[in-house]
């Protein structure tokens, strides 16, 4: 199972990843977001074996190529109301591996389709009205095997995200998640800890 922690938005916090067992690092560029960091920030951080993923809300093409270059993204994640034909343009000019995070709705499996001809992978959020991600709510898992399969059909990468973190995470992983997007779970005050990152690697890592 892929692992990424989103949302790392200072040097004590990237350190705290980069000892940890994840895939993915992501970082928030968008600044309404309360986890924004600066594209300059991410770019003094040392290459590692963790790939770093951008994540942006209907943000400029022009905008995300240059962040995508000063912070040394491998993938570039739309978490707004981009179109099919916005993401096709943005793998054109990036060459970067693209993901869409998708709320978790009716239509979910059907803009799975409808965009798998130009991404890479889907991140699989919960819908909160009046917010883009980020809010540490769950939706109803048991759809979980659901996207799973669709993602696999599809050959793309699949993430569950939304609210997970060490107190769920054994439920989730009933549900065979191919992979896992974890932001706010993993905060105490608004801050990544190695207390909440340590258990929950350890509940993973008796179940996988
Ligand atoms: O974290 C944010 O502030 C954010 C802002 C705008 C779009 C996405 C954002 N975060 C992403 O939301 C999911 C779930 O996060 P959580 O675990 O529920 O806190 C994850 O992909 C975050 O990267």
């Amino acid at each position: 199972m892929k692992i990424k922690y989103c949302g790392v938005k200072n040097d004590r916090e990237w350190k705290l990843v980069t000892e940890s067992m994840c895939d993915y690092v992501g970082f928030i560029f968008t600044s309404k977001s309360k986890r924004y960091v600066s594209p300059e920030d991410v770019g003094k951080w040392a290459v590692s074996s963790k790939k770093r993923v951008g994540v942006f809300v209907n943000e400029q093409l022009s905008i995300i190529e240059k962040v995508v270059k000063r912070a040394k993204l491998d993938v570039v994640q739309c978490h707004g109301e981009e179109t099919k034909e916005d993401l096709f343009r943005l793998k054109e000019a990036t060459g970067k591996d693209v993901w869409k995070a998708l709320p978790h709705d009716t239509d979910t499996e059907e803009n799975m389709i409808l965009y798998s001809e130009v991404v890479d992978g889907f991140v699989i959020d919960t819908k909160v009205k009046g917010s883009f991600g980020g809010t540490g709510t769950t939706f109803d898992w048991s759809v979980v095997p659901k996207y799973t399969n669709k993602a696999e059909d599809l050959q793309k990468l699949c993430f569950i995200a939304g609210g997970i973190g060490p107190g769920n995470i054994e439920d989730l992983l009933t549900y065979s998640p191919q992979a896992v997007d974890i932001s706010s779970g993993i905060e105490e005050n608004g801050k990544k800890t190695k207390t909440l990152i340590s258990e929950l690697e350890r509940k993973m890592h008796n179940e996988i």
